[in-house]
């Protein structure tokens, strides 16, 4: 389990690396979605990059069904039975872009057993306050 200034740590590497990812180019189409759905303010379906992806919370996960989800993913007739994870998409008070998930512990932890590079995720409009929920006084102050 992360003590407080290891979380807080933790969080701050994560923004840091979100940060560089979408100031990259490979993520201009990304970036270029996450802009409409900002201005239009609602929830949508994207192929997400894991890499940019905060998950605070350590998962617990039951090992048998991540490889059944494994499974179903590697399987083309199959894999649109695994639907996306909810990520909330918070804006820090700098204008800067974070990406939280807490449920979808098995669909996360199958696509980065298989290494997959994205993740179908419903990107949900969210606030500061709403992460506060889940990490109390170790939310971080998002820039
Ligand atoms: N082989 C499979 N095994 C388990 N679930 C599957 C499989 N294929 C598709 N699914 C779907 O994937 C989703 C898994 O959701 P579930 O709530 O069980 O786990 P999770 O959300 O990924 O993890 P957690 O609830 O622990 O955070 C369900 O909608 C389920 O129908």
């Amino acid at each position: 389990m992360l003590g407080k200034k290891q979380l807080i740590s933790f969080i701050n590497l994560c923004n840091l690396r979100v940060l560089n990812n979408y100031s990259g180019k490979n993520n201009s189409n990304m970036s270029q979605e996450i802009t409409s759905i900002h201005s239009h303010g609602i929830e949508d379906d994207h192929e997400m990059p894991m890499s940019v992806i905060l998950r605070p919370l350590p998962p617990q996960v039951n090992n048998e069904k991540v490889e059944s989800i494994m499974k179903t993913l590697q399987n083309a007739n199959e894999s649109s039975k695994v639907p996306p994870i909810d990520v909330l998409w918070i804006k820090g008070r700098e204008g800067g872009d974070y990406y939280y998930s807490f449920g979808g512990c098995h669909r996360y932890e199958a696509h980065k057993r298989l290494s997959r590079p994205t993740i179908q995720a419903k990107l949900v409009k969210s606030a500061v306050e709403d992460l506060r929920h889940y990490l109390g006084g170790s939310t971080p102050d998002l820039i």
